[in-house]
This record gives structure tokens, C-alpha cells and sequence, in this order.
């Protein structure tokens, strides 16, 4: 049987259809297994799912500054500027033998070699004038100061009573620069009445800071003290109320800190606990006003200085009252200390005077024996 025609055609264009339909298919498989991100149901659903949501972008873009969250404020206290181990920053437990092991002496900051050339550096102090206030302080630092291997603070900076947590580098960098083999000084007379000073100063190197006390009769130096207040606080009740709880029974008002400061014995009993009597140089107010030469040449001796300050660096001023001195530097041009030193006392009633006088004698003998040296203000 001859096929039709027609039947015949059809059936061989079904087979080329039917090859032209799995090749498309087969090419279209291939397509999508190669490259799976070009399309399909499949491809789109995952793009829809990735594909970064509107605020989500928006979030990228920084705010303007009005708009941005406030930050927490710091409650931390401020660091010293350079950092220091934990260890030895003052007010820890740690710090009191870190601290101590790392004196100025022996501290990697004085490490000169002897060929390098000599630098500067600023050096926590050897020596400090510790008290007392209204002592002559400011005329022993200054006197001191003429001598070209001292280099001492200008100002009182106050770090072993009131900024203690501030850190040895802050203190440090009251510091004036010194060589090595210079000494560093500095003053603030209110260590000697603060009970925290003692273990604190003993602290920095371990007891090898040379102290000096500048004592002067209690009951001058707290008319000095009340003149000094009342100079700032012209209404202050008179130097005799603030004495006495009762002026007519003679009960002295203990409580008062211009008479408190006075009781030197009581004081200097806290210092001795931390620190051996031969630490402390005690240098008469009274003898630095009448021999400045005689009283700086013994605290020359005590801090281990070539004895270069004499009678030569000093002038009486009879204007004044006080010595003035000569600085190697200036010529022989003299300075005296600013008018805030030598105040006018007022007249205080005799009777008060010598009541305040038998109040103080009891501390004072005990204070001449605990120094070992009278200084006659009985
Ligand atoms: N050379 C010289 N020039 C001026 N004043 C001198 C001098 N030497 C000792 N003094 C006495 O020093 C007293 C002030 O003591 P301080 O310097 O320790 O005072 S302070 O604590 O620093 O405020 C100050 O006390 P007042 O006289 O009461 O003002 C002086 O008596």
C-alpha cells in the first residue's frame, strides 16, 4: 500500500516538529543550569528576597547633624594626659608599692647615659615644704630657689591634699625641667594638716622625699592665718571671738583652724608614723626673717646642696621689714616678696595674747622634744 501523500508529508513534519521541540527544550535546560540568576520563577523569588528594602538603604545615608542620636555623657573622671600603668596611679592599693619603687631617683626617666647630652626633664619633686601656713614657706621655696641646682614650682599645686587622683604625671608636669642632679622642689604649707598627706607622700618614693617644715610661734602665726582671712572677708568677727568659746572663762575654741593649725605636736606625731625624724628639716620663721643666711645654709646641708647661698644674697629692707635677696641672674637687682607677705597685723587685747600663749606651751615643749631644738617662743 502506497502511503498518501499528504499522510506521508505530515508524518515526516511531526518528526522534524517533534526534533525541533526536545532541541528546544534541551537548549532552554542548559541556558537556565548555566546561568541561574537570568531568569525563572525560581531566580525571581530569590532576587524578591535579597534584594535590599526601601528604609533599609534610606538607613545607609548619615544623618544630618540635628537629627543624630545624643551620646551618653561621660561620667569617668579625666585621665592624666599620658597614661599610667593602674598600678601606679595613686589611690589604689597597688600604686602605694608601684609608686614607691618608682621614685624619681630611680625611675627609667632619669636613665642618662654619660654620652648622651644632658636633657631636661620634668621630675616629680625630692623635697617639698610640707608647712606650715603663714610659716615664712614662700621665703625658704624662694631663697632656695637662688641656688642654680634647685628648680622648684612656681605656684602650690596642692596634689597630695586636694588633686591626688589626678595622677603623678599630672603633678609632674607642674614641674619645672630640672638636670639630672638637680633637685625638685615645691610648697604647699596645708600637707602638714592633712591627714592623708603623710602616707601619701611616702608613697611616691618610698620615704626618701626630704621634708621641710617651716614652724613659727602659734600664736603669731595664727594672727598671720586671721589677717590673711580677714584681708579677703573685711566683716570677719574679731581675732579674740574666733578664739574663745568664752572670752571671760578663757576656753579656747579648739575647733578654730587658725589655732588648730598651731598644735605642731599633734600634727607632727602623724608625719612620724611614716617617716623617720631625720627625713624633716625644721626651720625657724622667725630666724629666716632675722639670719635668712643662717637658716638656708642649714637647709642647703639638709638637701645635700653645694653651700652656695650666703649673707651676699641678702638685704634687709627696712620699708618692708623683711630680707630681700639677690638673683645671680638679674644683676644684683633686689626682690622682695609680694605685699601679700608682711601684712600689717592688728592689735589684739593683751590678755587674749597670753592666754593663747599658756594654751600653746604644753604643745610647744612637746614639739621641741620631738624635733630636739627649742625655738623659744615660751
Ligand atoms: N623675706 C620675707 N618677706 C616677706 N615675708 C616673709 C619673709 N620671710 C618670712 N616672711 C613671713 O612669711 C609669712 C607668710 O608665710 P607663708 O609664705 O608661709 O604664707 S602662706 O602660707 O604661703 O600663705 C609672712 O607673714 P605675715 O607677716 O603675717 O604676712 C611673713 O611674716
Amino acid at each position: 500500500m502506497t502511503p498518501r501523500p499528504g499522510s506521508l508529508c505530515s508524518q515526516t513534519t511531526r518528526r522534524k516538529l517533534l526534533a525541533m521541540f526536545l532541541a528546544l527544550v534541551l537548549g532552554t535546560s542548559i541556558v537556565l543550569y548555566a546561568y541561574p540568576g537570568a531568569g525563572g520563577p525560581a531566580a525571581y523569588a530569590a532576587y524578591l528576597y535579597t534584594r535590599p528594602r526601601p528604609t533599609e538603604s534610606r538607613r545607609k545615608k548619615p544623618l544630618p547633624q540635628h537629627q543624630q542620636p545624643q551620646q551618653p555623657p561621660r561620667t569617668e573622671p579625666r585621665r592624666p594626659s599620658v597614661e599610667i600603668p593602674a598600678a601606679s596611679r595613686p589611690g589604689t592599693q597597688s600604686s602605694v608599692i608601684a609608686a614607691s619603687r618608682a621614685g624619681p631617683a630611680r625611675s627609667g626617666e632619669d636613665a642618662d647615659t654619660e654620652s648622651e647630652i644632658p636633657a631636661e626633664r620634668r621630675r616629680l619633686p625630692q623635697a617639698i615644704i610640707i608647712g606650715v601656713k603663714k610659716g615664712g614657706t614662700r621665703a625658704l621655696l624662694e631663697f632656695l630657689r637662688l641656688h642654680p641646682d634647685v628648680r622648684a614650682a612656681g605656684s602650690e599645686p596642692h596634689f597630695f591634699d586636694r588633686n591626688y587622683q589626678r595622677g603623678y604625671d599630672w603633678y609632674r608636669s607642674l614641674m619645672p625641667p630640672s638636670l639630672k642632679g638637680q633637685l625638685t622642689m615645691e610648697k604647699t604649707p596645708s600637707y602638714f594638716v592633712t591627714r592623708e598627706a603623710p602616707a601619701r607622700i611616702r608613697a611616691m618614693a618610698d620615704g626618701n622625699t626630704k621634708l621641710l617644715v617651716v614652724v613659727r610661734d602659734p600664736v603669731t602665726r595664727a594672727i598671720s592665718d586671721y589677717t590673711q582671712t580677714q584681708s579677703k572677708r573685711p566683716g570677719l568677727p574679731a581675732f579674740e571671738e574666733l578664739s574663745f568659746r568664752n572670752v571671760s572663762a578663757g576656753i579656747v575654741e579648739t575647733h578654730w583652724n587658725a589655732l588648730r593649725i598651731g598644735m605642731y605636736a599633734e600634727h607632727l606625731q602623724r608625719w612620724l608614723r611614716y617617716f623617720s625624724r631625720k627625713q624633716f628639716l625644721f626651720v625657724s620663721g622667725e630666724r629666716l626673717v632675722t639670719d635668712p643666711a643662717v637658716e638656708v645654709s642649714h637647709a642647703q646641708r639638709f638637701l645635700g646642696l653645694r653651700p652656695l647661698i650666703s649673707e651676699e644674697n641678702f638685704y634687709f629692707n627696712t620699708t618692708k621689714g623683711f630680707p630681700c635677696f639677690k638673683k645671680a641672674e638679674s644683676q644684683g637687682q633686689l626682690h622682695c616678696l609680694g605685699k601679700s607677705k608682711g601684712r600689717q597685723h592688728p592689735n589684739i587685747q593683751p590678755e587674749a595674747l597670753a592666754r593663747l600663749q599658756e594654751f600653746f606651751q604644753p604643745f610647744n615643749r612637746k614639739f621641741y622634744q620631738m624635733v630636739g631644738h627649742d625655738f623659744g617662743w615660751d
